[in-house]
């Protein structure tokens, strides 16, 4: 069987990823991968358990059995974990506060990424997958790699808004602290992958951006 066609979107927080990703998918009819939901779920699960998160043994432990479930539809994404749908929930200020930590575990981090390439193997159709390392670990032969950045101003107000006109420096404080801890993790860190286009969407609207992804599926497919 061939590899399915992957596009691999990785770049920090708030700069656009999810929104770019769906959209592609859904221009392309490509399946979608929202692999920082992944890692949300897990966070958002050890929280309820009462699991110490400053102990990466103990988040290793308690992590193992989880069992999540990802839909892969770029209109409707979804993700569970043992069987409720946490969508909403990992989204939350609580889970943003401990997900970085969560995912520097390297025990978290290879159960996620053997999870993330079976639902690849699957995805026959062809799939946008995005996160920090899609390019660089989960999928490195992606023929289609893009690292996306915009300001952190931008993208603080960006998220700021759509958290309702969240505060704008509060929440650009937990980007920043979010971006140091997956910049400089062991294991896997935040990088710009071998091969990866740099996008900065900084002053496009997310149809330009969308358009410069697709044109670069587009010449990947022709040649
Ligand atoms: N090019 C853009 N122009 C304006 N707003 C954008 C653009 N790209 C993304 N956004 C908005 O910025 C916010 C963060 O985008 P998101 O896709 O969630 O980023 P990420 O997945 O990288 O965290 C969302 O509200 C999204 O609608
Ligand atoms: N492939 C990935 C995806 C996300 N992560 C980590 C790092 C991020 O801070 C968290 C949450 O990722 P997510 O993409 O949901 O975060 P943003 O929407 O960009 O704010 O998970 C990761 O380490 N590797």
């Amino acid at each position: 069987m061939s590899t399915p066609f992957v596009v691999a979107v990785d770049g920090p927080s708030g700069s656009g990823k999810s929104s770019t990703a769906r959209g592609v998918a859904t221009r392309l009819s490509l399946a979608y991968l929202d692999t920082g939901a992944m890692y949300r779920a897990v966070t958002w699960a050890l929280l309820q358990r009462g699991t110490d998160l400053g102990d990466p043994a103990a988040i290793a432990r308690d992590a193992v059995d989880l069992r999540l479930e990802s839909g892969t539809d770029p209109q409707a994404p979804t993700i569970a974990v043992d069987g409720a749908d946490v969508s909403e929930a990992v989204r939350g200020d609580d889970v943003n506060a401990h997900v970085s930590p969560v995912a520097a575990v390297p025990e978290v981090r290879s159960m996620l990424v053997d999870q993330q390439r079976a639902i690849i193997a699957e995805a026959t159709g062809g799939i946008v997958v995005e996160g920090r390392d899609i390019g660089s670990t989960v999928a490195p032969d992606a023929p289609v790699k893009v690292f996306l950045v915009a300001d952190a101003q931008a993208r603080a107000a960006r998220r700021a808004a759509e958290r309702g006109g969240a505060d704008e420096a509060a929440t650009a404080a937990s980007l920043a602290a979010r971006d140091a801890i997956d910049s400089t993790r062991a294991t896997s860190p935040l990088t710009r992958a071998d091969g990866a286009v740099q996008i900065d969407g900084t002053h496009l609207t997310l149809d330009e951006v969308v358009d410069a992804v697709v044109q670069l599926v587009e010449e990947a497919r022709t040649t």
